[in-house]
């Protein structure tokens, strides 16, 4: 309004009308005067009547002029009026202009959902076209496909309904409009109309007013004729004035109607476009009628399949199960057939490998020579008494006093061989172990001969013990899931015929050799410690555990080592889930205490009863060996700790190697001579298969021990006394740690069971 009223010019036109209105005032007033000043000098006029008369009628024009006045100002407020309908009108029109871009914007609005309905519509009808290509392709999710069919076309149909109501609700919006302009425009028009028909009046009555005064005053009274043609030029003014206000109202009036013009223009491009897009969502939707049809057909299809399913699904469920059970039937025969193929496949390789080690020969002897350490290279020492023939691995030669003396045993190896060498040639007995079969490995050869090396090793090149251990637990492994192995090591020291347990708690306590209180005939150790391993850190913390305490029992440990058997026990139990069957095997390692003869030596006092205590166990094992050799009735396993502990593992078809250790130096060549006599006369042994009549036979034996304090190894074996006691009547006989000659002490089983309880069940092999 304000912006109207600046454009027209309102506040000049008004402070115009307000000069106007008190210049008309000033000209009264002085008209008033001029009266007065009229009637003072006419008081003797002979014109009074005349005066009288035209002052009535100046009276009366004054009337008149007040009249048109009122009127004028009645023009006045009319213009006012118009100008507030102007207002109106203008407030009206930004109106419209709001309806309009409210309508682009719904117009906008519309054609997006009309492209997000056609986006909708085209992703729908691409999965529906997918989900119906994976359904002819798959079996159908037939429910899902026909509630996702129903679901479009009913979202389509309500779309259209939507922008239908909306382009509805625009139309009628439109027309409305168009109703309040064309009223609006007609209320101008006549308004136009009568302000030109008052201003003509106004001219009429002004011209017609002012011809009278004109004619009353008669150009007597010249100041009246000035003042009024004053009032014409003011009229004059008043009147362009107004026109002036009528042509722009006329040019806003246009400006406005081009506006109009303008928007309904628009307005009308847009509708155009709504109906164009209208019309594009009808072909849209009337090209989706038929994929709608197609789909509406496919579903029906689908459904009549989806009801058909069960039935299908029941018959191919029946004819599944019925070939799975043939099928399961078939696998099961095949099953038991290669169940039975393996059985008989595994007895095969067993009896194989026991051939092979059979072969090879129950007892095995091979000898290692260890090369000379750094500090022993006297010229004296250093001289070549051990040379090796380089055609035959089984041969060795030693130079003693100037003669040369051979040596044939099972293999030799020489200085530079390493362990793995070494080990290479001892694997296969300890994989027998895994078939159940009980295995002895002996380190034999004077002290420093390389026995504690060839069966322990040193940490960066382990020997026997560890990788027998290592190859157990890869062996099992392979075995897996079929075979389920328990390995459980025991650590045990014999020194001077006293048992000690090198895992237990106390390795001071002394430990007995008992039999099974079962009638099994075998023997175990009450209190023997156990450790199940399973791996190499496991093997690592037992060996750790046992050198601990094999330490912490003497003063000086390589002393003691050398005056001790060291005997590490595996035993391995399987168990085969397939087939039910069981095994147990043990692996004995054994690193024996030194060879040397007691002459050599010198001892006295206690190292006398070391030395005596190990002669008795090495010509207790030789005598064993003998005995088995020459296949005695009887073999004197009870002679020493060591051949009674190692009873079950040297008798029957178990299998036995034994390392003879040599040194390279000329000043142990004769106890190297020993050694290798010793190992030839072991060589030819063989233990014989009538196990259970040598155990009668051994069993029956109480006191035939012979004493072997001054026996040297090559000295022949006293040949023992059988005694008619069978192996189920010696249950729970011991083996006195302090006698010299074992004797048998018969015990029931009610005073074992009290007496003696056992710590662990014994091993069943
Ligand atoms: N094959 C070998 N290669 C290298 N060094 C060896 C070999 N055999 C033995 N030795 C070394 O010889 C020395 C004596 O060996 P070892 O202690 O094994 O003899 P031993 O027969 O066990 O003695 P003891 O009866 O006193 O226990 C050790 O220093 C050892 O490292």
């Amino acid at each position: 309004v304000e912006r109207l009223r600046s454009e027209l010019g309102a506040t000049d036109l008004e402070k115009q009308l307000e000069v106007l209105e008190s210049e008309n005032q000033r000209l009264k007033q002085e008209l008033r005067a001029s009266q007065t000043q009229t009637t003072c000098s006419t008081g003797h006029c002979p014109h009074s009547q005349d005066v009288e008369a035209l002052r009535g009628e100046l009276c009366r024009k004054d009337e008149e002029c007040r009249e048109r006045e009122r009127r004028l100002a009645a023009l006045e407020q009319q213009v006012q009026e118009r100008t507030g309908v102007v207002v109106q009108l203008q407030q009206q029109l930004e109106e419209a202009a709001q309806r309009r871009q409210e309508l682009q914007q719904q117009l906008e609005e519309a054609s997006r959902l009309r492209s997000q309905s056609e986006d909708q519509l085209t992703s729908r009808l691409r999965d529906a076209e997918e989900a119906l290509s994976r359904q002819a392709a798959l079996t159908p999710q037939v429910k899902y496909v026909t509630k996702t069919v129903e679901v479009e076309s009913a979202q389509c149909k309500q779309a259209l309904m939507e922008a239908q109501g909306r382009n509805q609700a625009l139309q009628e919006q439109l027309s409305v409009q168009r109703q309040i302009l064309r009223e609006l425009e007609q209320q101008l028009h006549e308004s136009q109309r009568t302000s030109s028909q008052l201003r003509q009046q106004l001219r009429t009555d002004h011209g017609r007013l002012y011809g009278l005064l004109f004619k009353a005053v008669g150009g007597g009274n010249t100041e009246v004729t000035h003042r009024l043609s004053k009032i014409l030029v003011y009229e004059g003014e008043m009147e362009r004035a107004q026109g002036q206000l009528e042509a722009e109202m006329q040019s806003l009036e246009e400006e406005k109607n081009r506006v109009i013009e303008e928007a309904f223009i628009r307005a009308e491009s847009e509708m155009k476009a709504v109906h164009e897009n209208l019309a594009g969502v009808r072909m849209n939707l009337l090209t989706l009628q038929p994929a709608l049809r197609s789909l509406t057909c496919d579903y029906n299809c689908l459904k009549r399949q989806v009801q058909d399913f069960p039935y299908m699904l029941e018959k191919a469920i029946t004819e599944a199960k019925q070939e799975i059970c043939q099928v399961i039937g078939e696998v099961s025969s095949a099953n038991q057939e290669l169940l039975r193929k393996y059985k008989r496949e595994m007895n095969l390789r067993k009896k194989c490998h026991n051939e092979l080690v059979r072969l090879k020969g129950n007892i095995r002897v091979l000898c290692r020579v260890r090369p000379v350490c750094a500090g022993e290279t006297d010229a004296a020492d250093t001289k070549n008494i051990v040379t090796f023939d380089p055609d035959d691995d089984a041969v060795l030669y030693l130079s003693n006093k100037g003669k040369l003396m051979t040596f044939e045993l099972d293999k030799v190896f020489p200085t530079q061989a390493t362990q793995e060498e070494v080990f290479q040639e001892v694997q296969s007995l300890v994989t027998s172990c895994i078939d159940g079969f009980n295995v002895c490995i002996f380190a034999y050869g004077q002290t420093g001969s390389g026995k504690t090396y060839t069966m322990e090793g040193v940490p960066e090149d382990p020997g026997i013990n560890q990788r027998a251990l290592r190859l157990l637990f890869s062996e099992v492994s392979e075995k897996k899931p079929d075979w389920d192995y328990k390995i459980t090591v025991s650590m045990v020291e014999i020194y001077n015929e006293t048992l000690r347990n090198l895992l237990g708690d106390n390795p001071n306590e002394k430990l007995d050799i008992k039999m099974c209180p079962d009638g099994s005939g075998q023997l175990y150790v009450p209190g023997l410690t156990e450790f199940t391993v399973e791996s190499v850190e496991d093997i690592n913390k037992v060996f750790d555990l046992g050198h601990m305490n094999r330490a912490t029992a003497c003063t000086n440990l390589n002393e003691h080592s050398s005056r001790s058997h060291a005997l590490l026990i595996i035993t391995v139990a399987g168990f085969n889930s397939s087939t039910g069957h069981r095994t147990s095997g043990k692996l004995n390692l054994v690193d024996l205490a030194g060879s040397e003869r007691i002459a050599k030596s010198g001892a006295e006092g206690s190292r006398l009863r070391e030395a005596q205590c190990i002669n008795k166990s090495l010509s207790a094992l030789g005598d064993v060996i003998n005995a088995l050799r020459s296949k005695h009735s009887h073999v004197p396993f009870r002679n020493s700790r060591l051949t009674y502990l190692l009873q079950d593992s040297l008798s029957g078809d178990s299998k036995t190697l034994m390392m003879v250790q040599v040194s390279p130096l000329e000043s142990n060549v004769s106890e190297s001579v020993c050694s290798l006599k010793f190992a030839q006369r072991v060589r030819t042994v063989e233990i014989g298969p009538s196990s259970s009549s040598r155990r009668q036979a051994e069993n029956s034996s109480t006191s035939s021990s012979p004493t072997h304090d001054s026996v040297e190894l090559d000295s022949p074996p006293v040949t023992p006394v059988p005694l008619p006691i069978s192996r189920a009547s010696s249950a729970g006989s011991t083996l006195s740690s302090n006698s010299k000659t074992p004797t048998t002490r018969r015990r029931s089983h009610s005073q074992l069971s009290t007496g003696e309880q056992t710590e662990k069940q014994p091993t069943v092999t």
